[in-house]
């Protein structure tokens, strides 16, 4: 005989319902407050996406949440309207008066049925909850034929009980019977094996659709959601971003693009426009101020992005080798390469064509490589201008007569501050101390000790080349000697360091400009070097 509840048969009939709860369990997200424009233009994007019902609010909780569930019922069409009530008249009255005039309007009622919350909650018995429950599904129903229920913490409720209160429901008009995980208990098995359960035993079950509605305390709301649909639930209740209560619903990005990704596996559509998923996912983000997790699936700043040499190696080379579903599938232009430590030459050389570094020589890409490498061990992300501060150090192509070995700086408030530094000239290590009015100014005193030659600081200009605090940091020092400039550069992460090398950047320019032994001799009007 074959099972009545194969997945095979399932698959085959039904498309997927997304029910988007954003605007309500969403907006039960600790510190989150969307006022009526706010409700509005989430709604709008909601609608845009695809989603089938959108959940706009709890309107009996406030009179602003009354108003925003008004005028999504009104002003947004596409998609039905519905307002959550508990099974009291007055909660229902008002959850009508909010959504009558949308397109498609629909009542959620709910009450809890398991044993804790009768017990110590609501303080009724399993008798008293069903009677409330199918009468509030009944009084619903006067106003509107789209009547949802929902049993409360089902997947903590003892099945019999659950089973029974379903029927009910059914019998006095519920369209939809919603099957929340409300404290995120449950687990996937267990939770398929419930809804199974379910449609094994629930006489009626056929005349309406079975959803499901998880939380994510365990971090299991978007695999029970998955299990669930798996054995036969056909609404996925679901947020953006996956807000919600504690810690939050079941994502809806990553049901979605779950379903779509293992399309193979589980063979079932759903209406939802994919590639609007980021800019939905952007705007909750913004109008609720919950940020986005860096490594969050799907959505997060990292879900599309590769840092390490192998992975972008593979990427580069074929993009399945490492990412399952494609940035533009959720609307994103492309894929991320972040360049760190753990990058390789592919990433690198990859980055400098496209910004546009195409005439760089096998040896000049080496070098700035090199220097990457260096820079990226110092600092979390190497970025654009990062690497354009390192290429244009570089490209000035003066020969380097004088290269830096290596410096030591010993400063404060209190001593006098002196330098020690090391040049190379052709080979040779040439080391000088000096002091100074500052640490610069010591490091330039014994640059030029190294050197043997003497110019004039005219201006010295540090900027940060990007943000934060390992930002690298650009000197630019302009030098003259009788009245010609020499303009010198250099990047760091140390600004000390960026200010040795623009100042050895300097003296190697007039070096190439003059020649060694004129900038030997002593300057008209200028001493000599200590
Ligand atoms: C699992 C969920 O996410 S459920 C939705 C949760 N969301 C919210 O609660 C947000 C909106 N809520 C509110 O604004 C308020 O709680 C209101 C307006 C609904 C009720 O406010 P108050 O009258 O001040 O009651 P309060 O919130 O303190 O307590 C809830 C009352 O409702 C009862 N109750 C709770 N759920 C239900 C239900 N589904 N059906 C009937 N009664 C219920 C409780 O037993 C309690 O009753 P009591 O006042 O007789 O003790
Ligand atoms: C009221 C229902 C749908 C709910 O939010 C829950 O049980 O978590």
């Amino acid at each position: 005989m074959t099972d009545p509840c194969a997945w095979e048969d399932l698959r085959m009939s039904r498309r997927l319902k997304i029910f988007d709860t954003t605007l309500r369990d969403g907006e039960q997200t600790p510190g989150v407050n969307l006022n009526i424009q706010e409700k509005l233009e989430i709604a709008g994007q909601l609608v845009r996406m695809g989603v089938d019902v959108i959940e706009a609010g709890f309107a009996i909780a406030s009179p602003g949440d009354f108003e925003a569930v008004k005028a999504v019922s009104e002003n947004i069409k596409g998609a039905a309207i519905a307002s959550l009530c508990r099974a009291v008249e007055k909660d229902i009255d008002r959850a009508w008066e909010a959504v009558c005039k949308a397109e498609r309007p629909r009542i959620h009622t709910f009450i809890a049925t398991s044993d804790i919350h009768l017990k110590y909650k609501l303080k009724m018995s399993e008798q008293e909850v069903l009677e409330r429950a199918a009468a509030m599904v009944a009084y619903s129903k006067k106003y509107c034929e789209d009547v949802e229920f929902s049993a409360e913490d089902a997947s903590r409720t003892r099945p019999d009980f659950l089973y029974k209160i379903i029927e009910e429901v059914i019998k006095a008009g519920a369209t939809v019977v919603n099957i929340p995980d409300t404290v995120g208990y449950s687990t996937p098995a267990e939770f398929g094996a419930l809804i199974r359960g379910i449609r094994n035993n629930v006489s009626n079950i056929d005349k309406v659709d079975i959803s499901v509605h998880c939380h994510n305390d365990l971090g299991l709301a978007v695999a029970n959601t998955l299990a669930a649909m798996e054995n036969g639930a056909v609404q996925l209740e679901c947020t953006v971003n996956g807000l919600g209560e504690r810690a939050g619903n079941a994502s809806m990005e990553e049901i979605i693009m779950g379903v779509n990704t293992r399309k193979d596996f589980y063979n079932i559509t759903h209406k939802i426009d994919t590639t609007q998923i980021y800019r939905t996912s952007k705007l909750v983000s913004s109008l609720t101020g919950v940020a986005v997790q860096p490594n969050k699936a799907i959505v997060g700043v990292n879900a599309f992005a590769h840092e390490s040499g192998i992975h972008q190696h593979g990427v580069l080379a074929e993009k399945t080798t490492y990412e399952i579903m494609t940035p533009e599938s959720i609307g994103l232009a492309q894929n991320r390469m972040v360049l760190g430590k753990l990058s390789g030459r592919h990433a690198f050389e990859e980055r400098l064509k496209e910004m546009g570094y195409c005439s760089l020589s096998t040896e000049e890409i080496q070098k700035a490589f090199e220097k990457f490498k260096s820079l990226a061990d110092k600092k979390k992300v190497v970025l654009d201008r990062d690497i354009e501060a390192l290429i244009e150090e570089k490209a000035s192509k003066i020969p380097e007569v004088f290269e830096l070995d290596s410096f030591q700086i010993n400063s404060g408030n209190k001593v006098v501050s002196t330098a020690m530094v090391s040049l190379i000239k052709e080979g040779n290590k040439v080391s000088e101390a000096a002091t100074g009015d500052g640490p610069v100014d010591a490091a330039f005193n014994a640059i030029e000790r190294c050197a043997g030659i003497s110019l004039e600081l005219e201006d010295y200009g540090l900027k940060a080349v990007t943000e934060g605090k390992d930002a690298l940091g650009e000197v630019t020092v302009r030098v003259s000697r009788e009245g010609q400039i020499f303009v010198g550069k250099g990047v760091s992460t140390d600004v000390i360091e960026a200010s040795v090398k623009a100042y050895i950047n300097a003296i190697n320019r007039a070096v190439s400009e003059l020649g060694e032994e004129e900038l030997k001799r002593p300057a008209s009007g200028v001493s000599e070097v200590l």
